[in-house]
This record gives structure tokens, sequence and C-alpha cells, in this order.
């Protein structure tokens, strides 16, 4: 089980949602969070309910956008002169409101391009070969990565490249030089402001009985639910390119890479 206790976190879009979720796990088990959000209000409103429960020397917010490689840069220096290292990154934040997608070359920007960006600066700040002590990228995908979804295809596009991604990092030879693991997490529908936005079941959308159907497969998790899946992943060090779905129905399911159980002998 990974050590979590003063292991230091960059978390992208953690001002609310399953990134404020993760957060918060990873600060009850005594991780440092370093939170980036476009959303300066959200991300200053969580610093300070965080700062009043944990103190303040344990978490930091910088307003982030992650589709742009400089404004992402800055919070990994923010961080590491903060506190002092990076042990774990994040890569959350996504957007996904539109349901036939207005603006999908955003989509495409933030949650797959950002997540390339995020990873890519992982490997600069933790890996053993750039002077790092190692650690873990958990990339946050969707169970859209894993099947189609008729009324979001570029979002569905978004997140299959998340999991192919991640999945061909994690399976580079040389990554056990590099001392880090690297994951996908794919949750199903899950009651958040993402979530609700998208699915306010407004009559004007089209085929919206089969929408429902859609949802009505999965269940819709709660944020909890996926917070707790996600440190499963975190806590186990024998995981590098697992990909983990969880839904309300199904629970946790590993489409990959499920962890090596330690032999006891
Ligand atoms: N809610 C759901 O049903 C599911 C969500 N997901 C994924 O989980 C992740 C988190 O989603 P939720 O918590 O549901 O959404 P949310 O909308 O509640 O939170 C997303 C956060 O990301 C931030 N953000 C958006 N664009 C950003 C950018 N360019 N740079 C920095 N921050 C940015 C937002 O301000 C927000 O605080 C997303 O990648 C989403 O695609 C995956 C499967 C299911
Ligand atoms: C437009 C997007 C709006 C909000 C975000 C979404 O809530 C979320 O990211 C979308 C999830 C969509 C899921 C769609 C279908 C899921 C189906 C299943 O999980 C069950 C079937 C297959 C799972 C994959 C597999 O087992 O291979």
């Amino acid at each position: 089980m990974m050590d979590l206790h003063n292991k230091v976190a960059v978390i992208t879009g953690g001002a609310r949602g399953l990134g404020r979720a993760f957060s918060e796990a990873l600060l009850s088990k005594g991780a440092k969070i370093s939170i980036c959000d476009i959303n300066v209000a959200d991300g200053e409103a969580t610093l300070q309910v965080w700062r009043e429960k944990y103190g303040e020397g344990r978490t930091m917010f910088k307003q982030c956008d992650v589709s742009n490689k400089q404004s992402f840069t800055d919070v990994f220096v923010e961080t590491k002169r903060k506190f002092g290292t990076i042990d774990i990154v994040v890569n959350n934040a996504g957007i996904g409101k539109e349901l036939f997608e207005q603006d999908w070359e955003k989509t495409i920007h933030v949650n797959l391009i950002g997540v390339i960006i995020g990873t890519d600066l992982a490997v600069q700040y933790m890996s053993k070969s750039s002077g790092g002590y190692g650690g873990v990228v958990i990339n946050i995908a969707s169970t859209a990565g894993l099947t189609p979804v008729f009324y979001s295809p570029v979002y569905c596009a978004s997140k299959y490249g998340v999991v192919g991604f991640t999945r061909s990092v994690a399976a580079n030879p040389n990554v056990c030089d590099l001392g880090m693991r690297f994951l996908c997490l794919c949750p199903a529908y899950t009651d958040t402001g993402l979530f609700q936005a998208g699915h306010s079941g407004r009559k004007e959308v089209p085929n919206l009985d089969k929408i429902s159907q859609l949802v009505k497969s999965t269940g819709i998790n709660s944020v909890e639910s996926v917070a707790n899946a996600f440190m499963e992943l975190v806590e186990n060090e024998n995981n590098n390119g697992a990909v983990m779905a969880v839904s309300l129905k199904k629970g946790i399911e590993y489409k990959h890479g499920r962890p090596v159980q330690k032999s006891r002998i």
C-alpha cells in the first residue's frame, strides 16, 4: 500500500465535483494538496473550507487552464516551490456540457490535450530519470472511453483518447526506469455539476428516452463511491497500466491491468 502521509498531489479541476472529492480523500490520509482550476471563485471557496479543516500548510489553489501549457506548467512550478516535491498527479479537469457539442474543439483541448500536457509535466517533475523520486499519475477518463455514447461522440473520442494514451505510456518498456505508475479511472455517470448540466432532461433534446436508457444501464454513481475507487487505484502499488471502471450497477471492474497481488510467501 502506498503511504500517503505527507505525499504531495496535484489535482486538476479540484475546485468541485470529483476533483474535490479525490483531493479530500487524499487529505484525509495525510497528503498535501495542490488544486488547480479555471474557476477561481470555486477554487478559492474550496481552499478556504480546507484551510479551516486541515490548517494553512497542507493545501494550495492556483488558477489554471489545463489546455494552456504555460498556465499548467506554472502550477507545477508553484507546487514544487511551496511543498518541495510532487508525488501524485491527477488529471481530472474535464468538460462535456453540450450534449450535441457545439464547441467540440474545446472538449478535445481540455479533456485530451490537457491530460497529455499534465502527464508530460508529471514525468518531468516526478520521474527518477529526471532527478525525481518517482510517483503516480491517475488520468480520469470515463466509461464513455470504453463504450460508444451516441449523443456525445467528441466527448467519447476525448475519453477513448485518454484511455489509449494512458495505457500506451504505461506499456513503455522503459517505464520502470521512471519509477512511475500510470493509471486510468473510468467512472460511469456520477452525480456532479457536469452530469447535471449534460443530462438535465431538457425536453428539446432528441432521443431523450435513449439517453435515459443509457443512464439506467449503469445507474448514477455517488461522488463518494468514485472517490473510494480512486483511492484503491492510488494506494495499490502494483497496478501500472490499470484501467478501472466504476458504476453504481457493477461497482469496480478492472478493464485492463488487474493489480498483481503480491504472493504471501
Ligand atoms: N460526472 C460524470 O458523470 C462523469 C465525469 N467524468 C469525468 O470526471 C472529471 C471531473 O468531472 P466532474 O467532477 O463530473 O465535473 P465538474 O464540472 O463538477 O468539475 C470539473 C472541474 O474542472 C474544472 N475545469 C473545466 N475546464 C478546465 C480547464 N480548462 N482547466 C482547469 N480546470 C477546468 C471546472 O471548473 C470544474 O471545477 C471530468 O474529466 C469528467 O469528464 C467521467 C465520467 C463520469
Ligand atoms: C456529455 C457528457 C456529459 C457528462 C459526463 C458524463 O456523465 C460521463 O462522462 C458519461 C458517461 C457515459 C457513459 C455511457 C455509457 C456507459 C455504459 C456503461 O458503462 C455500461 C457499458 C459498457 C461499459 C464499458 C465496458 O464494459 O466495456
